[in-house]
């Protein structure tokens, strides 16, 4: 089957690997679509992600989804034929974080494209039943692989508990800033302010329903977002830029007794806070990590038409043109490449 594998930094081979074989608990789904996400931009582009270093040729690519073309003998509620989102990061299912229902927690994941773990750019997975979540009719396998970072978009909400009337913001207006767009709103969310550093995200993010939204490159954010609520500030505040002075900001834009959801991942592990500040006002700081259970819900709302999450897809590609693809995947204004197999 042809495999794209990373081999060194800016380098993707295309090689023929043998077909995996389905264990007792497993489908083998034929991947059909798999989005490009920044992680692997980043270990394509650097070849690691802090600790996480590609030591050995890796298979990225774990935005995914295919159809099922055989099942192992103990899989009974998929069949040939049906089409699947893949979720990436399977627990062990034992550990303490496992067994009190963290499962994103566990430490012993086995996550697609995370050294050493292979991810989806390739023809066939051999993947967990229960990660394999069936879509319907009316839901595409391109959507079904964009199930990832709704996911992280919905476990965002989840965290912050947004709810019916409130007012988010949303730093960063990239993939997954826009993925937490959809859940807030999906979430009751009637007022969601976006912003980013990059005009042409902004726009984007206004076209996808965005109330507000804010270049703080030229724009005072604390202005912005008093004048917007009525100096009472946002409800909650969805940090997904990674952007230092953006996490820093954070604080200062959100209400008292309002709720901060860090969701990206600052280049540096240590960003000063001013503590005194949160405990007078009483703000929540909630880390969010991938997600849980949320892949059944971003079905049901692709299905119910809650959410549109394929309007984000900038470019398709074939495995062929990979290196091309990532290429177009880095320019600062796209926001997400997709590659199709028609294996
Ligand atoms: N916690 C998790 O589970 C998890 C999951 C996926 C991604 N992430 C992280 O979330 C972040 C967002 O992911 P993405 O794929 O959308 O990344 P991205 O780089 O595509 O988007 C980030 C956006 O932030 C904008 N930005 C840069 N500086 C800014 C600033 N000062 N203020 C506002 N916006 C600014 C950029 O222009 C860009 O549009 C990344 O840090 C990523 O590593 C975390
Ligand atoms: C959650 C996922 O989208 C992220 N890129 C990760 O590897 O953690």
């Amino acid at each position: 089957m042809r495999t794209a594998v990373l081999v060194e930094p800016n380098e993707f081979e295309l090689e023929d690997r043998p077909r995996p074989s389905p264990g007792p608990d497993d489908v083998l789904v034929a991947v059909r679509d798999v989005g490009i996400c920044g992680s692997d931009v980043h270990y394509y582009e650097h070849g690691r992600i802090g600790d996480y270093v590609v030591e050995d040729p890796l298979v990225l690519g774990h935005e995914s989804a295919g159809e099922v073309v055989e099942v192992g003998e103990n899989v009974t509620h998929h069949e040939p034929g049906d089409r699947v989102a893949l979720e990436p990061g399977v627990p062990c299912r034992r550990c303490a974080h496992c067994k009190r229902g963290d499962y994103h927690l566990c430490e012993k994941v086995t996550f697609m494209a995370t050294p050493p773990h292979d991810g989806a750019f390739t023809e066939y997975v051999s993947w967990p039943a229960d990660f394999a979540y069936t879509l319907p009719e009316s839901v595409s396998t391109a959507e079904g692989a964009l199930c990832e970072p709704l996911s992280v978009g919905i476990h965002a909400c989840r965290r912050g508990s947004v709810g019916t009337g409130d007012t988010v913001l949303i730093t960063g207006a990239g993939p997954i800033g826009l993925m937490v767009l959809e859940a807030a709103r999906a979430a009751g969310a009637t007022d969601v302010i976006l912003t980013d550093v990059v005009e042409e995200k902004l726009e984007f993010a206004k076209e996808r329903g965005a109330d507000l939204t804010v270049d703080v490159t030229e724009t005072d954010l604390d202005a912005a977002v008093a004048e917007y609520t009525d100096g009472v500030g946002a409800d909650v505040v969805v940090e997904a830029s990674g952007a230092e002075p953006s996490i820093k900001s954070t604080i200062d834009v959100v209400r008292r007794g309002g709720t901060v959801v860090l969701v990206g991942l600052a280049s540096e592990a240590e960003v000063p806070i001013d503590v005194l500040e949160l405990i007078d006002n009483e703000v929540d700081v909630h880390g969010s990590f991938r997600y849980k259970n949320t892949y059944d819900a971003a079905v049901d709302l692709l299905a119910d038409g809650e959410v549109d999450v394929e309007g984000i897809i900038d470019f398709e590609s074939e495995l062929e043109d990979i290196d091309d693809a990532f290429r177009r995947a880095m320019e600062p204004t796209v926001v997400k490449g997709m590659i199709s197999l028609d294996s």
